[in-house]
């Protein structure tokens, strides 16, 4: 299972954070990455911690002001990068062109979506996964894994028929083991969760009760 904790904008402390991820990583053998805010991308990746981005804008090099150029990104040490997250929602033809910006840096790709449905068209462009997130569960109490397990099944099934090589996450409300081990249960590669960590008044602890089922 991929553990992709999502720093958002919260008032985070993302070096530390970043730096207790990569040791219950390597004491628990379960890829854990961190996504920072772009502005801290050099600063995570500098602890060793596989590092994604947020976002990448759908640019080349060019006049692009205020854009995240995919290949800043990758020079900033970021690994991969999430696409239309839900609090980041880009047009399909954005979609196409963030992932060939990605692609163009080398950057692992995972793009989001609110459902089933949304997961096959992304899957139809190619990523090498995707993270179904509903998005009235994002930030809450309860998972998308206990409070919606058809939506992940239903993800998972969606995505295969479209091409079973694209990797499927779940997130929304993941804070547990308990929450990761029924994603895993439900044909889930991976979690994407933010507040269960970044929220958390001890973050270790947030993390190594998460990867407990699996170490
Ligand atoms: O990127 C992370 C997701 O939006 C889930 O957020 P959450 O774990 O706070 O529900």
């Amino acid at each position: 299972m991929f553990v992709l904790v999502n720093l958002k904008a919260y008032a985070a402390d993302a070096v530390g954070i970043a730096t207790t991820a990569r040791e219950v990583s390597e004491e628990s053998g379960v890829r854990i990455a961190v996504a920072p805010q772009a502005a801290r991308l050099a600063a995570v990746a500098d602890t060793g911690v596989e590092t994604w981005a947020q976002h990448v804008s759908p640019v080349e090099h060019g006049s692009h002001t205020g854009s995240t150029l995919a290949e800043a990104a990758a020079m900033a040490g970021a690994d991969g990068t999430l696409i239309n997250h839900s609090e980041r929602r880009l047009r399909l033809a954005d979609i196409d062109g963030a992932l060939d910006a990605a692609e163009r840096a080398e950057l692992e790709t995972i793009v989001c979506a609110n459902n089933p449905a949304q997961v096959g068209a992304a899957a139809a462009l190619g990523p090498d996964a995707v993270a179904v997130e509903p998005p009235e569960l994002i930030g809450g109490d309860v998972s998308v894994s206990q409070a919606d397990p058809d939506i992940v099944e239903d993800a998972v099934a969606a995505a295969e028929a479209v091409d079973d090589s694209v990797d499927v996450l779940c997130g929304a409300g993941i804070s547990s083991g308990e929450d990761l081990d029924a994603a895993g249960e439900l044909g889930a590669e991976g979690v994407l969760l933010a507040s269960g960590v970044a929220k958390a008044d001890d973050p270790r602890a947030a993390l190594a009760d998460l990867v407990e089922p699996l170490s």
